[in-house]
């Protein structure tokens, strides 16, 4: 590793809308010299450069970790590649649900030389603003070294958490990762309902997105549980209790927060092969 830079150099497969979110906040921090392979292009700042494929990247570079955010269909594209190119890197995996098993076995397909050390995360959009959470997983081969790297790469762009089970990580994104579309579907539904009340809409939508940010930054600040601070919004007999009455019902959000979840988590596993 580059020792006068902040964060170990990368080699980002896959600068999408993951990839790029994370990569705005590492350029942001300081990264060492490092390659972003996407089929699009992409103007990066020097010393970082851009590859279209494998054979587009200097010989001489080696980074410290190969960050691997393509979408997990895609992934044996190029994982059998970077086993013969980069045979003992670590490989950090942002996809949700392909296993170490399963991408060890795809890294070392075409050189059994290949010394795959995998770890995972779940990282999410707002890491593109600082304000990710990201869960991480790591095998028991998976050295301290290894392990701070991802971990300082990921604190960079927000928090990280560390989890014990490799199947946590499908938890991990049904609730965070996913996490944020649940939240900006709130907005689009509460900016719709302002609207149905006679609201103008860009009225509705500001007092949507503010009241959604708001109550974010507020609970950030808070040393209160989430409970509470829903708590100290609802005067008994009032409109908050009448609004809370609906969404709290049994068969309402608690339920379906519920099944939605479940159905990302399943949804993780079937991604996994
Ligand atoms: N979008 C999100 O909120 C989150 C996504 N993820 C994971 O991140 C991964 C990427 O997701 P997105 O960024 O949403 O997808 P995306 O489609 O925006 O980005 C994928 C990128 O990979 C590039 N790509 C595809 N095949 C390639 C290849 N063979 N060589 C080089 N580049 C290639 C594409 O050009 C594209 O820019 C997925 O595995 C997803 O599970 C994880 C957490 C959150
Ligand atoms: O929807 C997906 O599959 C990815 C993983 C978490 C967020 N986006």
């Amino acid at each position: 590793m580059n020792t006068t830079s902040l964060l170990p150099s990368v080699l980002l497969v896959g600068c999408g809308k993951m990839g790029g979110a994370m990569l705005e906040g590492w350029i942001r921090h300081g990264l060492a010299p490092s390659v972003v392979m996407d089929r699009h292009d992409h103007t990066l700042p020097a010393p970082h450069q851009h590859a279209r494929t494998l054979a587009d990247i200097p010989a001489d570079f080696t980074p410290d970790i190969i960050i691997l955010a393509v979408k997990p269909q895609k992934a044996d594209e190029v994982l059998g590649e970077l086993g013969q190119r980069f045979p003992t890197t670590p490989l950090l995996s942002v996809m949700a649900g392909r296993t170490v098993e399963n991408l060890a076995q795809r890294f070392s397909e075409a050189n059994s030389a290949a010394k795959p050390t995998i770890i995972r995360a779940m990282p999410n959009t707002p890491c593109a603003i600082g304000a990710g959470i990201s869960g991480l997983y790591a095998a028991p081969t998976v050295t301290d070294q290894q392990k701070q790297y991802c971990d300082q790469l990921l604190q960079a762009v927000g928090e990280t958490v560390w989890v014990e089970q490799e199947d946590l990580i499908d938890s991990v994104t049904a609730v965070s990762g996913s996490g944020p579309a649940y939240v900006f579907l709130l907005a689009e539904l509460m900016e719709k309902a302002g609207v149905e009340q006679g609201l103008p809409a860009e009225t509705a939508r500001k007092l949507a997105r503010r009241t959604i940010f708001g109550a974010g930054a507020l609970m950030d600040q808070s040393p209160l549980d989430a409970a509470e601070l829903r708590t100290r919004v609802t005067s008994p007999g009032g409109t908050t209790a009448a609004a809370l009455a609906v969404l709290m019902a049994p068969d309402a959000w608690p339920a379906t927060v519920s099944e939605a979840i479940q159905a990302a988590a399943r949804r993780a596993k079937e991604l996994s092969s």
